[in-house]
């Protein structure tokens, strides 16, 4: 079978989140993180390549993606989707633009369309402007992202600086007026020599007729809410069978961990809530001099802790921390700093018998599922928006849930591990 749809995702959390969205909707959906294992994935209609390429230098991811997609059009696969988050995480270098810039090729589109919408999530785009609820992007939280501050609500303006093809809009009231109208104003606007399309996108309606006008494009890109469209068009088409194979998940003993590196509002709650009932170590990063003594004392004080029940291990500060942490480290090297911590104690903490994870934060879920060398997993179901769960195949496996820093319940992290496990042993 030729997959009906190849996903190159550019974080581990939204990646997994589409694999568990269209194992939702009955679609079998293969996940990896390494192309190489693309051509040994049995018989889907979906994959998905995920790889943490969200903010690493330009050239690397292009060169990264490529070769997921080439391994996905390989396959035959009928479409390729590039997946990003709902708030258009990128710096002005890229990576949207130069990996949109470089499937075009690959695909031989005329023209695609980027679509981050996300209505239920409150992530809307209005004139090619991104809300976050009744807030301009800009205005909201995300102006203080650790990697990829949104100072720029203006999606046309912010994709047109990362790459030289042509940027337009499909602005609301011609989606509002249908697809005939939409393939006209795009026939124009090519003609005019505009290849690239910010959709504006308000109500779950509007992403029906974007999924019904590009479903049989050779590429789309957007967040993942769109792609949760497009099943009922394939089975209306004929191209997938109309029930899949869901398999669930194995129960998973073992220790529990969280591992946060995420510095969003939503998991400094979700580690608050968690600390009402098991403890949290918060590192300084400030007070870090070397690596293997951070990650040693961490790990010392974690042992004892886990035989009573799950604990939590962040890096998750404030803005202002977070700022003081940068300016001693630079932006990246803040970031390397945290995820190597991080990493390193995945690792240590699976020695140690630790068999369930939680980690917070699209770039700490690639920094951990890294260091830990998994580089297939088996999804389960849909847990909400911005959350993955999944776990390694063989006799013992490891039970992950990736969760994007942005989102999910308060109380995610504890009610998430218990249900990994065996409810017998569940504590
Ligand atoms: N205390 C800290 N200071 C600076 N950067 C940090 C700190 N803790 C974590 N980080 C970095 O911030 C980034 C958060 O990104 P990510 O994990 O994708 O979370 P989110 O999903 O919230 O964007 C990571 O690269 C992480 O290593
Ligand atoms: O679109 C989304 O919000 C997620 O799918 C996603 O990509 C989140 O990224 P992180 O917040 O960096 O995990």
């Amino acid at each position: 079978m030729k997959p009906v749809f190849g996903v190159v995702a550019d974080d581990l959390t939204g990646g997994l989140e589409t694999a568990a969205m269209l194992i939702a909707a009955g679609i079998d959906c293969a996940f990896v993180t390494d192309p190489d294992l693309v051509a040994n994935v049995g018989d889907v209609p979906a994959i998905v390549v995920a790889q943490k390429t969200r903010v690493i230098p330009a050239d690397d991811a292009v060169a990264r993606i490529e070769k997921a997609a080439q391994a996905l059009l390989a396959r035959g696969a009928r479409q390729l989707f590039f997946k990003y988050c709902a708030t258009f995480d990128s710096t002005d270098r890229g990576n949207i633009g130069p990996v949109a810039d470089m499937l075009m090729q690959l695909t031989g589109a005329d023209y695609t369309a980027f679509c981050p919408a996300s209505p239920s999530l409150h992530r809307t785009v209005y004139n090619g402007h991104l809300f976050l609820g009744t807030e301009l992007i800009s205005d909201s939280p995300k102006r203080n992202d650790p990697l990829t501050p949104m100072t720029d609500p203006d999606l046309v303006r912010v994709l047109q600086r990362q790459t030289s093809t042509r940027v337009g809009l499909l602005a609301h009231p011609l989606i509002c007026a249908g697809l005939a109208h939409l393939e006209r104003a795009i026939a124009s606007a090519t003609g005019q020599g505009i290849r690239y399309f910010i959709t504006d996108a308000i109500y779950e309606r509007d992403l029906d007729v974007l999924a019904a006008l590009t479903s049989d494009w050779k590429l789309m890109t957007g967040n993942a809410t769109i792609v949760q469209h497009y099943p009922a068009i394939w089975r209306a088409q004929g191209l997938i069978p109309a029930t899949g194979n869901r398999v669930g998940l194995p129960a998973v003993d073992g220790g529990g961990v969280v591992l946060a590196g995420s510095c969003a509002e939503r998991t400094l709650e979700q580690l608050a809530d968690f600390e009402k009932c098991r403890p949290v170590l918060r590192m300084n990063l400030l007070a870090v001099d070397d690596v293997e003594s951070a990650v040693g004392s961490a790990l010392d004080w974690a042992r004892p802790r886990l035989e009573a029940g799950p604990v939590a291990i962040s890096t998750s500060e404030s803005p202002e921390v977070v700022k003081l942490v940068q300016e001693r480290h630079g932006r990246k090297g803040a970031a390397e700093l945290a995820e190597t911590i991080l990493g390193r104690l995945a690792l240590s903490l699976r020695d140690a018998g630790v068999r369930r994870f939680v980690v917070a934060g699209g770039e700490t879920s690639g920094a951990i599922v890294d260091h830990l060398d998994i580089r297939s997993l088996r999804v389960g179901p849909y847990g909400g928006p911005g959350i993955g769960t999944a776990a390694t195949d063989g006799a013992d496996p490891i039970a992950l849930c990736l969760k994007s820093g942005k989102l999910g319940p308060v109380d995610l992290f504890m009610t998430t591990l218990k249900s990994m496990q065996n409810p017998e042993n569940a504590n």
